[in-house]
């Protein structure tokens, strides 16, 4: 299949890696040099002409920031997007705002993550369409696959598309924090991703509730306790949930705003 990537930057790159290693022809879209040659380079065309891109093939991955998105199809035709594939990859775009300007389009919505570019993303889909399985396959090539309701993509980008930002910020706090008792800061690094692949293989393993996990950790007056009294009294849990609450809060405002921004732009067309 031919496969246009209209955004070349950090999601695009990997899904043009991803699709190249698929042995699909690819040609990704970008505005500077820079990211024209990082293109290049991995093998795909390269062009700032996102019209001639999407006319050259059947699946198009939109993977522009949503700011970028009402002045990139502003200067594509509405005719070239008749019979395509259409992915959007951005955060809080709805699928009605995709399809009311790329009508003769089928439209799906990918959520995927920064760790799409070590093949370990967890992406949510949505949206029908003919090339669905061609869509899967796709995002199967950097990770895994859930199919979910539209309804549930903004929380799906706060809990799993920011996700990877706010555990590095906790990564970062549990290496500060073995810094301030001694550790160097080389070692509390490596330790820390340690344990959390040990963590994670652990939950896995054991299906149950996280805190069965917590609790078989926890020694009567020993030192998790010591720990999670500081936790329980710094608020912790409280912040993680205000945190998930407060970006898919902003996912669904950011699909508002470019809805907007998108209909004044058809209306300015007619
Ligand atoms: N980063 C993340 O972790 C995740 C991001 N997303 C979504 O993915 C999308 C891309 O994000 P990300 O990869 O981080 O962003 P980047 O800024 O890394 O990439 C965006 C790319 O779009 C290019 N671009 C901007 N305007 C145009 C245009 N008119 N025509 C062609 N190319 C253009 C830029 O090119 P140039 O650099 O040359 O200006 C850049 O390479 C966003 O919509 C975001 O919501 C989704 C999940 C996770
Ligand atoms: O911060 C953002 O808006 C994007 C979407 C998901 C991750 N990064």
């Amino acid at each position: 299949m031919r496969i246009a990537v209209l955004g070349s930057g950090t999601i695009g790159t990997a899904l043009v890696r991803a699709a190249l290693s698929s042995g699909h022809r690819v040609i990704g879209t970008g505005r500077s040099e820079r990211t024209l040659e990082r293109v290049k380079s991995l093998g795909a065309e390269a062009t700032r002409n996102n019209e001639e891109a999407i006319a050259s093939s059947e699946l198009v991955v939109v993977s522009v920031k949503p700011q970028h998105f009402p002045e990139m199809v502003s200067s594509v035709s509405s005719d070239l997007w008749i019979g395509r594939t259409v992915v959007s990859v951005m955060a809080g775009v709805r699928l009605e705002t995709l399809r009311r300007i790329m009508r003769g389009a089928e439209v799906f919505r990918a959520m995927p993550n920064v760790n799409s570019t070590v093949g370990k993303s967890a992406t949510a889909l949505t949206g029908e369409g003919e090339r669905r399985g061609e869509v899967d396959s796709l995002f199967r090539t950097v990770g895994v696959t859930y199919w979910v309701q539209e309804e549930l993509m903004d929380v799906w980008t706060a809990l799993v598309g920011s996700g990877p930002a706010f555990v590095s910020e906790l990564v970062d706090g549990l290496v500060l924090g073995a810094v301030a008792s001694g550790m160097s800061r080389e070692l509390a690094y490596s330790a820390v991703l340690d344990m959390l692949e040990g963590t994670i293989a652990n939950l896995r393993a054991h299906r149950g509730h996280p805190l069965e996990l917590r609790d078989n950790v926890t020694t009567p007056a020993g030192t998790t306790i010591a720990g999670l009294k500081v936790m329980e009294r710094r608020l912790v849990k409280s912040a993680m949930m205000e945190t998930i609450e407060a970006a898919s809060r902003r996912a669904a405002r950011l699909g508002k705003v470019i809805d907007e921004k998108i209909s004044r732009e058809i209306s300015e067309r007619k």
